[in-house]
């Protein structure tokens, strides 16, 4: 599955859409082998791959970068790659050029936007030039702080009215999909009910047409928080861990490396540096 019309047609057939993230080559392979249906390289990597404490330092290079490595990986699957912080707010022309790129150098098949409709007019300039968009609604972590940490978005009646709307106004711009973060799960359901563009969520309830975790959360491999939405279904992080001790052990006790690790050589050549 690769085209916008497969995602469309699995919302009407009530088919889930699977989407996952990835942030370099092994990854993008280990989803496309497992049948990822959206790889999403997500500017969540700041925090997981990169070590900063929030997604608002995340380059356009860093997202050009990871793209690149993603995209050696899975040839075949649909790659989504997020816009970072302030490469699109200021006005459809940045978010334009700046699309370009990504799907230039990148090598991505449409981008990601946060937001509503504040962005509907950046939206519209990427679909009018044939680049699919994403949207991106609820909790935004790109203003996070704005929204006062990453907490549940949309919680009131009110609230959750005015989500519905910026989510119809992206799906007006052109928006293809669209990503609901941290809603309670009748938000994530109002949604998926009322746009007619696959939703996708995380954090949002079983009833949105999809769902999205961050590689490192699904797979153990990211402790520095957990969101309540994560579910670990595996625990990588461990069996890494356990497998570095094991090697810094057998090198130390010189288990490690075996003679079947070692490479050997001529006993004539030996002796010319020996002697007899
Ligand atoms: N590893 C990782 N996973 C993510 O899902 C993720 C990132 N990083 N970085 C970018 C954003 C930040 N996200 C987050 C981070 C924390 C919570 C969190 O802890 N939320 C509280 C809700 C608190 C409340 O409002 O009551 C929770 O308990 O889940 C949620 C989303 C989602 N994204
Ligand atoms: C969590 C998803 C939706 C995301 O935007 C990211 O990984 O950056
Ligand atoms: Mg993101």
């Amino acid at each position: 599955m690769r085209s916008l019309t497969d995602f469309h047609r699995s919302k009407k057939e009530g088919g889930k859409i699977v989407m996952m993230t990835a942030y370099d080559c092994p990854g993008g392979r280990l989803c496309e082998e497992a049948g990822v249906d959206v790889i999403l390289v997500g500017d969540s990597l700041g925090m997981v791959v990169l070590g900063y404490d929030s997604t608002v330092p995340v380059t356009l290079e860093d997202m050009i970068h990871h793209s690149r490595a993603v995209r050696r990986g899975a040839k075949d699957t649909f790659i989504l790659t997020d816009m970072p912080f302030l490469t699109y707010q200021i006005s459809p022309a940045q978010a334009l050029e700046n699309a370009a790129r990504l799907m230039r150098e990148g090598g991505c098949d449409g981008v990601k936007l946060e937001g509503g409709a504040e962005i509907a007019a950046q939206v519209r300039a990427l679909t009018t030039a044939g680049i699919p968009v994403c949207g991106h609604v609820g909790l935004t972590p790109q203003s996070a702080t704005a929204l006062g940490g990453y907490k549940v978005q949309a919680r009131t009646a009110e609230a959750a009215r005015k989500l519905l709307d910026d989510a119809l106004a992206l799906e007006a711009a052109g928006a293809f999909m669209i990503v609901v973060e941290c809603v309670p799960a009748p938000v994530g359901g109002l949604v998926a009910g009322k746009v007619n563009v696959p939703v996708i969520g995380i954090g949002a309830g079983a009833d949105c047409d999809g769902q999205v975790l961050v590689f490192h959360d699904a797979l153990g491999m990211f402790d520095r928080f957990t969101p309540k939405f994560v579910r670990r279904f595996a625990e990588v992080g461990r069996a890494a861990r356990e497998g570095l001790e094991e090697y810094a052990a057998q090198v130390r006790d010189g288990r490690f490396p075996a003679p079947e690790h070692s490479f050997g050589m001529q006993d004539e050549e030996l002796r010319k540096i020996y002697g007899n």
